[in-house]
């Protein structure tokens, strides 16, 4: 099976003043399609990093990207269009993903719209994308990002990254900003939408609780390097390095 993303010998080292930071060092890994790989590490290790590489929102210094068989990584001006076609993101803070001059219903269409659908049909879609979310147009209709609770606001950004149906949802540290009910139910939906679309996800998070929940595969990082790769269950029971065992230990 070819992989849908391909990530090889990716290198990033940041410079500033008289220091320099090697974030993410020779890295190699695969994604396939109906994977949800977990990227783990502490603070620091490169996991941000390395999304931001995939995703284009950094340039790499060396290593290749490939999305679909196709090379991507100087992608550049119009043919990022159709890398976010295939690849949407989720952060961390949800209402810092919103222009909070927007209204939501706005926000949600946008990305229908920009794919070329015209706003009356993209509106049309609104009812049907915040039900696979979990939300009713009535809770958000006319309303800013700022007067949802963060659970509700991350639904909405996840109904508006799977509007125009990317094959790859990037999840960075998604629910480690809210409540512990409202991170089970982000959970519960992520694996709901990861069926129903087959979607593959990258999740990035401190959290192995998490991983443990929804993660086929996990990558371990440490400084800016992958330690160790292996299926979730052997990650968790069985850990070849020092370090991930720290890990599993630190967080038990
Ligand atoms: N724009 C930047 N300029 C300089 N250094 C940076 C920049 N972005 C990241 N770094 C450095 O690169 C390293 C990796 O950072 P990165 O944000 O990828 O780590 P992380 O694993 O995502 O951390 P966290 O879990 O705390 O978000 C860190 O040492 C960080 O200080």
């Amino acid at each position: 099976m070819e992989p849908i993303l391909s990530v090889e010998g990716l290198t990033k080292r940041f410079n500033q003043d008289k220091s320099s930071v090697l974030a993410v060092d020779n890295i190699s890994f695969q994604l396939f399609s109906g994977d949800c790989l977990g990227i783990v590490g502490e603070s620091s290790c490169g996991k941000s990093t390395t999304v931001n590489l995939i995703t284009r929102l950094k340039d790499v210094d060396s290593g290749k990207i490939i999305l679909n068989g196709i090379d991507i990584t100087s992608a550049k001006g119009k043919s990022l269009h159709s890398v976010y076609q295939k690849m949407q993101m989720v952060f961390q803070f949800p209402q810092d993903s919103f222009n909070p001059h927007q209204k939501l219903n706005d926000a949600i269409i946008e990305p229908l719209i920009n794919n070329g659908m015209s706003k009356r049909e993209a509106k049309k879609q609104l009812p049907y994308l915040l039900d696979l979310v979990g939300l009713d147009l009535s809770l958000i209709n006319n309303k800013y990002s700022y007067e949802l609770s963060g659970g509700q606001c991350q639904r909405v950004a996840i109904a508006r990254a799977i509007a125009i149906k990317p094959k790859i949802l990037i999840c960075d540290e998604a629910t480690s900003a809210l409540d512990v009910i409202s991170q089970k139910q982000i959970v519960d939906l992520l694996k709901k939408l990861q069926k129903q679309f087959n979607l593959s996800i990258i999740l990035i998070t401190h959290d192995l609780s998490l991983v443990r929940q929804i993660c086929n595969r996990v990558i371990v990082m440490y400084r800016g390097k992958i330690v160790e790769e292996n299926s979730t269950n052997e990650i968790l029971q069985n850990p070849q390095q020092e370090y991930t065992k720290l890990l599993i230990q630190s967080t038990v």
